[in-house]
């Protein structure tokens, strides 16, 4: 049997959803709202337990009735009492008569109860009105009123009161007149206007907006929804299952409306990235990767310059960042920035555009630092790897040694089984190059690599610039569809229409096809690497969507860029149900990096497990930074330092680089991060600096520096660094603090003071002596 929804129960046995929800919470089900379910038997004991709650209701109502007889009783009796007791009935009767009796036809069609009502207002009109104007003669009190009434010899003062009366009994009919006459109209109004069939609705509309769509007043939506278990006014915003549940209360179909956002040109981009209506091959995308100095520059400007496509008589003669070569009438497009930043720099900005790399290692040099990072570089990023093992003209290249290494890192060449192309090449002289792109486009043809050229172009940008001439200049490559001169396009963050449209050879297109490099002109703003890029089918679309990202951009400048970080790592482990926390590790030596990598990689917090993505021996470079960039990752540096330029880079991309000197502080600090039990961290916080002008040697106390607070301040619970000609000389703790012969707790600037550093005399004239104290800052 099926689940039957609280407010369906309750609407089958007409009564509230909330009733319901209490009967069934008082009966141990657990249910939240109206719209929770109840199974089979839930429903039967709730369903139960309202027929016999209708006992007790209507044991209620008999006491109801008794009470309401007792109250009746009570009140008649001191209307016995005075011997009135039918008196206030014929006064209403009075009244309801003297309302009636006016020449109001309408009145005729008011209610028993608003009746009742408009005599028990005037009744309360006339007894005010009489006590105010005359005191009872008759006992008074309570019951002035009725008895004024009788007073026969007041004749005068009942007709002025009647007369008061009727004035109050028109004002009130004639309101009551308007009050009907509206809530008439309601009914009508209803009736005469169908439902939509479909209740085309968004998230958040309100029972005034709703009310607009389905032709009924807020009244009603509002008293439905009250019905359904809702209390709400008439501008609060409603959620998606209220207001279906509404909509399946009317009997009719609900739709959200799909909002189109021009400006998520990520949604155009898969979109046409998906369309596979048509497939057509395309050239493969390939990026050169190594070790310094292993070749990759060579190996570029050998391709360039032997290989140039067909009919492009001048050659390659401008560096766009791509290009195209031809070998055997195929294509193939050479991303023109060789390194793995650039490339992970691409990826972190959402731009997967290689599908092959080729990994140049050096035959007389072999596997170096650079050679791994670009090998997990391109892991990451999914791409197969193709090694092309360079300088084997040199006397002293040994090829097998670098097959042997590599194998270390997974790239088994395939007669030892493997799967890895490996090709023996000499980029300096062309030797085996050839063969190297016959490699390249087998591994493409093994990927099938295709797209849709019947579509509006989409892609990325491989490089822009601002030219004095042409204004901003980019070179896109063209991803999806075909991109024409002149339509209108979003890129990253600017719009425009492709004014101009040239390839390496500066030779003018009309069209490009996927995988081509162009470079363009006809954007309002220079865009950035790796940015992506969207053909709109008009301009007025593209520049609203353009506007609009920059908007965002600069909003999402101005927030804080949300990278993981150990302080944060448990909260975002939360939110964003991640199952692993990606690392990069660096190290002094390699002994250190197994020792880490092996250590963070057995944590296990409630399922969720530490990812080296790369570990290696060095300084944390910016390649490190990127690389975290891209895939999200904490850098834990151990007996290293960041290199100036990757500081600057961490700041500026919010990337959390740990640095440590114990192994087990690394693994604690992770391990309490994935707990969310992070302690808090100190940071240093120089208070002020003291310039040393004299030196005093004591035998019981050592040296006693004599000196002026030339900044800030220092305490006598302040530590201190000595620092000599720049350089830090000791860390370390206060002995003492004097002003004059007298111990002090603070000394301002501009104060001279005496003081020694504990266990430390080697104090000269000239010195500075830095008082810092260390802050908490607790874990975010
Ligand atoms: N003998 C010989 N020398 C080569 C070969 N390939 C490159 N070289 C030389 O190796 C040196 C470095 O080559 P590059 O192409 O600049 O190396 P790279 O990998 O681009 O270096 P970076 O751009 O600094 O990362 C140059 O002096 C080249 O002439 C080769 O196949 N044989």
């Amino acid at each position: 049997m099926a689940k039957k929804r609280i407010y369906e129960l309750a609407k089958e046995l007409n009564v509230p959803s909330k009733k319901v929800l209490g009967v069934a919470q008082a009966n141990g089900i657990k249910v939240k709202n109206h719209m929770s379910s109840l199974d089979a038997a839930q429903e039967k004991t709730v369903r139960g337990a309202m027929t016999n709650k209708s006992q007790p209701s209507g044991t209620n109502r008999s006491k109801a009735t008794e009470t309401k007889q007792r109250t009746t009783n009570q009140n008649a009796k001191p209307a016995r009492q005075h011997q009135t007791g039918a008196k206030p009935q014929s006064k209403q009767q009075h009244h309801a008569n003297a309302s009636q009796s006016k020449p109001t036809t309408k009145s005729n069609h008011t209610k028993p109860d608003k009746q009742q009502q408009s005599a028990r207002s005037q009744q309360t009109t006339g007894h005010k009105a009489t006590n105010s104007t005359t005191k009872p003669k008759n006992g008074g009190g309570k019951f002035g009123g009725s008895l004024n009434r009788n007073n026969n010899n007041n004749k005068n003062k009942k007709k002025r009161r009647n007369n008061r009366n009727n004035r109050f009994s028109n004002m009130y009919s004639k309101n009551q007149r308007i009050r009907q006459n509206h809530k008439k109209k309601a009914p009508t109004v209803r009736k005469n206007r169908p439902l939509p069939e479909v209740l085309v609705y968004e998230d958040g509309m309100n029972a005034q907006d709703l009310g607009k769509l389905l032709h009924r007043e807020p009244a009603e939506i509002i008293k439905k929804l009250f019905m359904l278990g809702m209390m709400v006014n008439q501008n609060q915003s409603l959620d998606k299952d209220t207001i279906e549940v509404l909509a399946e209360d009317y009997g009719i179909q609900a739709q959200e409306k799909e909002h189109v956002n021009v400006s998520d040109i990520d949604k155009f981009f898969e979109e046409e990235e998906n369309n596979t209506s048509y497939q057509a091959p395309r050239p493969p995308v390939v990026t050169i990767m190594g070790h310094v100095d292993h070749g990759k520059t060579t190996l570029l400007d050998y391709l360039r310059h032997s290989h140039i496509t067909a009919g492009e008589a001048g050659g390659i003669t401008q560096a766009i960042g791509a290009y195209q070569l031809k070998q055997d009438d195929h294509l193939i497009t050479f991303l023109d920035t060789p390194g793995h930043a650039a490339f992970t720099e691409m990826r972190a900005r959402g731009a997967n555009i290689t599908d092959i790399t080729v990994l140049v290692v050096a035959a007389d040099d072999g596997v170096m630092p650079q050679t791994v990072e670009a090998i997990d570089h391109a892991k990451e990023a999914n791409t197969p790897i193709i090694v092309a093992v360079n300088k084997i003209d040199r006397p002293n290249a040994n090829p097998q040694h670098v097959k042997e290494q590599l194998m270390n890192y997974g790239l088994v060449p395939e007669d030892y089984g493997g799967d890895t192309i490996f090709v023996d090449i000499s980029a300096k002289n062309g030797t085996n190059v050839d063969e190297l792109l016959n490699m390249i486009l087998l591994q493409a043809d093994v990927m099938e690599l295709k797209a849709n050229p019947r579509q509006n172009g989409a892609g990325s940008v491989v490089e822009a610039r601002l030219d004095r001439g042409k204004g901003p200049v980019a070179t896109l490559l063209v991803q999806q569809g075909t991109l024409h001169r002149g339509d209108p396009i979003v890129v990253g963050d600017t719009f425009g229409r492709v004014r101009t449209m040239t390839n390496e050879a500066g030779q003018d297109l009309e069209s490009a096809t996927p995988s081509t490099p162009v470079e363009i002109t006809g954007l309002n703003a220079v865009p950035e690497a790796g940015d992506r890029f969207v053909v709109f089918d008009d301009e007025k679309t593209a520049r609203a969507a353009g506007e609009e990202r920059a908007k965002e951009a600069q909003m999402e400048e101005r927030k804080q860029n949300n990278r993981v970080t150990l302080d944060n790592l448990f909260d975002s482990m939360k939110q964003e149900d991640m199952k692993q926390v990606n690392v990069i590790i660096k190290a002094d030596v390699q002994g250190s990096v197994e020792a880490l990598s092996d250590s963070l990689k057995k944590i296990d917090v409630e399922g969720v497990n530490v990812n080296v993505i790369h570990a290696s021996v060095g300084a944390v470079n910016e390649s490190d930074i990127a690389l975290a960039k891209a895939s999200n990752a904490i850098i834990i540096g151990f007996n290293v330092r960041p290199t100036p330029q990757a500081k600057l880079q961490a700041e500026t991309d919010k990337i959390d680089v740990r640095l440590y000197q114990v192994i087990y502080n690394a693994i604690d600090d992770v391990t309490a991060a994935m707990k969310g039990k992070l302690d808090p961290t100190y940071v240093e916080e120089v208070t002020g600096s003291i310039e040393v002008r004299q030196i005093y040697k004591a035998s019981a106390v050592g040296t006693i520096a004599g000196g002026m607070v030339s900044e800030g301040y220092i305490r006598n619970d302040s530590k201190v660094r000595l620092v000599r000609d720049g350089v830090v000389k000791y860390d370390g703790e206060l002995g003492s603090l004097k002003r004059f012969k007298d111990d002090v707790k603070e000394v301002k600037q501009g104060h001279e003071c005496g003081l020694t550093i504990a266990n430390y005399n080697d104090i000269k004239v000239g010195d500075v002596i830095e008082a810092y104290h260390m802050k908490e800052v607790a874990p975010k």
